[in-house]
Order: C-alpha cells, then sequence, then structure tokens
C-alpha cells in the first residue's frame, strides 16, 4: 500500500523560467520530507540550446541548477528535468503550471487525454526572492473544496515561505495578472525621475482599478482577498523590484523610442515579461465593455506600451478622460 493505505501524490511541474526553478527547488524540499508525497518532482523544459552547445535540460540534470534563469542555486537532487512534456507529466496526478501566460494555451493542447484521471492542477502566483530563501509569501485560490487547498499550500509551505489558501479563484489570479500593468506604471513613473510620492499614488490607483476590474467581471470576488499576500503584497514587490517596472523605466528613459519587446529580450536575457500582453487583454476587455474611461490607469498603459501616447501619459491621462473624477471618488464599485 502506497503511504499507509492514504492517497500518494505526484508532482510535476510545468514550466523551468525563473519562478518555475524556484517553485521546483521549493516543492522538491517538502515532497522530500512529506510521506503523502513521492520524493520525485519532474520539471519539464522548453528546451534550448545554451550557448555552450549543450541543452538546457542535460545541463540542469548535470549540475543540478538552471544555468539560464536561475543560476548559482541548487534545485535539489529529487528535481528532474525533462524536456518532453507528455514524460514530465504523465505520472503526476498534482500539476504545478508556471509558464509565461502566452504559452499555457498551446501546453493545454497538448496536453489533452494525456493526464492522470483524476490530476489536480495549480497556476502559480508571486514570490521570487525565497530562492535564497529570504521570508516571502503566497496566496492560493480555491473553489469550495479547502482540503484540497491544503494539501497544496503544504506542498509550498516552508518556513521562509508562508503560504495562506483564499476561498477567491478569479480574485486571486486577477491579483496575480493585474498588477502586472500596475508595475508598468510604476516603472514609467521610476523613468521619468518622478519619486515615491507620485509611484506610490500611482499603486493606490492601481490597486483601486484592479480591485474595481476584478468585482466587476466577477461580482464573487473577495474584498479581503486584495488584502492576502496576492493582492497589496505582490503589488508593491513587484511595483518595487520587478521585471516589468524595470523595463518600463527604460522604456520611459529612452523616451519611448525601444519597444518594450526590443528591451525584453535586450534585458532580460530570455525571461518574459507579463505586463505588456496583459495591458492588450485587459483593454481589449475594457474595449469590448465600454469601460476605458472608469480605467484610465489599466488603458493608458496599453496605450503607452503601443506607442499610442508619451510615457509621460502616465500621470497626464486625468486631462485626457473625461470620467478621471472617479478615481478619486466613490462609485459603487470601488
Ligand atoms: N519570476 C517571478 O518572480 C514570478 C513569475 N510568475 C509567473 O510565473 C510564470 C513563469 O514565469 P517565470 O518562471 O519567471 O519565467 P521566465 O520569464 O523566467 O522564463 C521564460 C520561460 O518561458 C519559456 N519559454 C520560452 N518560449 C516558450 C514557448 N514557446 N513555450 C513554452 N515555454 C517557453 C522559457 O524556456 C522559460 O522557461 C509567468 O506567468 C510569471 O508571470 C509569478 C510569480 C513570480
Ligand atoms: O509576479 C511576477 C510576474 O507575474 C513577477 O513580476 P515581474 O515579472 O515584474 O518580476
Amino acid at each position: 500500500m502506497e503511504n499507509g493505505g492514504h492517497a500518494k501524490y505526484r508532482v510535476a511541474v510545468i514550466g523551468s523560467g525563473n519562478w518555475g526553478s524556484v517553485a521546483s527547488r521549493l516543492i522538491g524540499s517538502n515532497t522530500a520530507k512529506l510521506p503523502s508525497f513521492y520524493d520525485e518532482v519532474r520539471m519539464w523544459v522548453f528546451e534550448e540550446t545554451l550557448p555552450t552547445g549543450k541543452k538546457l535540460s542535460e545541463s540542469i540534470n548535470q549540475q543540478n541548477e538552471n544555468c539560464k534563469y536561475l543560476p548559482g542555486i541548487k534545485l535539489g537532487p529529487n528535481v528532474i528535468a525533462d524536456p518532453d512534456l507528455e514524460s514530465a507529466v504523465k505520472d503526476a496526478n498534482m500539476l504545478v503550471f508556471v509558464t509565461p501566460h502566452q504559452f499555457v494555451e498551446g501546453i493545454c493542447k497538448k496536453l489533452v487525454g494525456k493526464l492522470r484521471p483524476g490530476a489536480e492542477a495549480i497556476s502559480l502566483i508571486k514570490g521570487m526572492e525565497i530562492a535564497v530563501e529570504m521570508f516571502s509569501e503566497a496566496t492560493i485560490g480555491y473553489r469550495k473544496d479547502k482540503e484540497v487547498a491544503n494539501r497544496w499550500a503544504k506542498l509550498f509551505t516552508t518556513p521562509y515561505f508562508l503560504v495562506s489558501v483564499a476561498e477567491d479563484i478569479e480574485g486571486v489570479e486577477l491579483c496575480g495578472t493585474l498588477k502586472n500593468i500596475v508595475a508598468i506604471a510604476a516603472g514609467l513613473v521610476d523613468g521619468l525621475d518622478m519619486g515615491n510620492n507620485t509611484k506610490a499614488a500611482i499603486m493606490r490607483i492601481g490597486l483601486r482599478e484592479m480591485r474595481a476590474f476584478s468585482k466587476l467581471l466577477f461580482p464573487s470576488v473577495r474584498d479581503n482577498t486584495f488584502f492576502e499576500s496576492c493582492g497589496v503584497a505582490d503589488l508593491i514587490t513587484t511595483c518595487l523590484g520587478g521585471r516589468n517596472r524595470r523595463v518600463a523605466e527604460a522604456f520611459a528613459r529612452n523616451g519611448g523610442k525601444r519597444s518594450f519587446d526590443e528591451l525584453e529580450a535586450e534585458m532580460l536575457h530570455g525571461q518574459k515579461l507579463q505586463g505588456v500582453s496583459t495591458a492588450r487583454e485587459v483593454y481589449e476587455v475594457l474595449t469590448y465593455r465600454g469601460w476605458q474611461e472608469l480605467f484610465p490607469l489599466l488603458s493608458t498603459v496599453h496605450e503607452i506600451c503601443i506607442g499610442q501616447l508619451p510615457p509621460t501619459s502616465i500621470v497626464e491621462y486625468s486631462e485626457h478622460t473625461p470620467n478621471l473624477s472617479i478615481i478619486g471618488g466613490p462609485t459603487p464599485f470601488y
């Protein structure tokens, strides 16, 4: 019998970028200790050839380290890189999705019919400095089944990484998604040397728009979710230190003359920005629903990213947007 007659869980991580590698290390450290999990964690690697000519997956397995996306950090002996998606997931009953969001659809299509019956999945949100074991935290959103949510929390929790659960899948997901747009706005403010007061204002307005947009789309979204780690804490950390912020700062310093794509490739060496594409996707929703004027910050970020407005518009949008008093004042849904 497995685990004294109780179910035993096998984990596969789908993705091996910066956060994917951190997550695999964290999970591997727990599965090695917890009897209800198999030790081995398979990490699917989107295969790349390194400048040395070696395959990334081979290098990870030889060095026990992802030299491209998380250099200098050992992943743990039970983390195995696997470039074959089907082989990586075939025995797993707990799947951790952690790829840039633009690749998820293609990956899911390839997984159709390949998974174990009853396999559960989670999509990861936030937490970066934990690779060097600095204190951090995260939130898991769930619907109804708290026992399942708690099992996932157990898989991730360590003394330096605290994981809580919130019964609000949409709210947790939207926090993690929308804050990347606000981080672009924060980076623009940095690139324009506008200082901390302006940046704090942008973060506050951004948080309000995040909450309002989430609640308009999904009335079930809870206010409290925005005070969890996935909300205000994730927003602050991304606006202070993240990749979206950093590239947006460079974009503003270049007066918007070099594109985000170009700066991403130059500055991130294969890592991917999420804020620019998310801003576009959210803008499509805003346009479709006629909500643009209600969300001037979210709209303006997209218009700046595509070169329709200059970076300075991030603090000028109130002049362009007739309905702007809404940002400062109460509305039915803010
Ligand atoms: N890095 C962080 O601090 C955090 C990241 N996240 C989220 O985790 C997700 C993954 O981000 P990271 O692990 O940081 O990735 P990353 O940005 O460090 O690396 C990009 C990854 O995409 C892969 N890739 C490139 N082309 C691909 C393709 N065609 N198909 C599939 N994969 C491809 C690369 O091999 C690499 O693994 C993103 O949605 C991100 O927003 C969430 C929380 C924290
Ligand atoms: O949470 C993150 C991505 O979703 C991390 O933020 P950055 O990509 O801005 O570093």
